[in-house]
């Protein structure tokens, strides 16, 4: 049996919707052996973030090393990277291990309003981070900030994926989960043509970390050799059985629940 195997350069999240937890129950769920590099560690429940405590790119920088030096991973993920030192520190990792299989989720707010990157760091997020890119991941409100524009429509939405694209990455989807409507739409765009990923919107206040397992479900699809568009229809579909089978833990905006998709017979 060959084992594939997935990092996440993440941030912790206490109470396990999201990051680092959202994305090792993610892997593990899609049959991929999970790695991790800490960033920062949040205290945080449904409620919001009560504390946000950065490591040090050192610290960053020595658990990558660890894992790709003696394991090595079939793709790896960013999330929370909290600050530009991080952002370089990591880019600089992913260059001397020439990785290839980079998927960016560039998390910028938690759904409460915290702020996990620091607003000077989205120029190094930009320069150094994109270029290296797999995929790059935004939901509408990152688009926004990294494409420099105000996304209203589904043309708005083409138009920020080219603008972000020209920053190097080579495919970008932006999420629809911030869009009003029926449906959710997300959009991929390979850099040539637009792809569209159609979802039933549920009525739910439980989508605590829906970025972080979406884009670690597109992450473990991608170590297992799926294509770009195949693995966005396989992270449509987790994430979607995810919301719709809400486990309605905590008093604010709960997490997904990661064993959904499976227990449906995905694999
Ligand atoms: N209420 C919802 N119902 C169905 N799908 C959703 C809902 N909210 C988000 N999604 C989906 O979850 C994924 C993550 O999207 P989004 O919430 O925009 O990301 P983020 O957590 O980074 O803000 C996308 O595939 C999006 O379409
Ligand atoms: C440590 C950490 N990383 C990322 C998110 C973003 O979560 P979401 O996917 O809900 O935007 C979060 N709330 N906490």
């Amino acid at each position: 049996m060959t084992i594939r195997k997935a990092l996440t350069i993440a941030g912790s999240d206490s109470g396990g919707g999201a990051g680092i937890q959202a994305d090792l129950k993610t892997f593990q769920e899609l049959g991929v052996f999970g790695t991790s590099a800490l960033t920062a560690v949040t205290a945080q429940n449904t409620l919001g973030v009560h504390g946000v405590y950065p490591l040090t790119a050192e610290a960053v920088e020595k658990q990558i090393d660890a894992v790709l030096s003696d394991m090595g991973v079939d793709a790896l993920k960013t999330g929370m990277l909290f600050s530009a030192e991080i952002i370089e520190a990591a880019a600089r990792k992913l260059h001397e291990y020439e990785c290839q299989n980079v998927i960016v989720d560039p998390v910028m707010i938690a759904k409460g309003g915290a702020s996990l990157l620091q607003e000077e760091a989205t120029e190094a997020l930009k320069k150094v981070l994109l270029p290296r890119a797999l995929v790059v991941t935004p939901n509408i409100p990152e688009a926004e900030v990294i494409a420099g524009m105000t996304i209203t429509s589904e043309e708005d939405k083409k138009e920020a994926a080219k603008i972000i694209a020209s920053f190097g990455p080579k495919n970008v989807l932006i999420k629809g989960g911030h869009d009003e409507g029926t449906k959710t739409i997300d959009l991929l765009y390979d850099g040539k043509i637009f792809h569209t990923f159609l979802g039933k919107r549920i009525d739910t206040k439980d989508t605590h970390g829906t970025g972080c397992t979406f884009s670690a479900a597109m992450t473990a699809a991608i170590a297992k050799g799926a294509s770009v568009r195949v693995a966005a229809q396989t992270a449509k579909q987790f994430i979607q059985a995810a919301i719709e089978d809400g486990l309605y833990i905590g008093e604010g905006h709960g997490p997904t629940n990661h064993w959904a998709y499976r227990q449906r017979g995905g694999n």
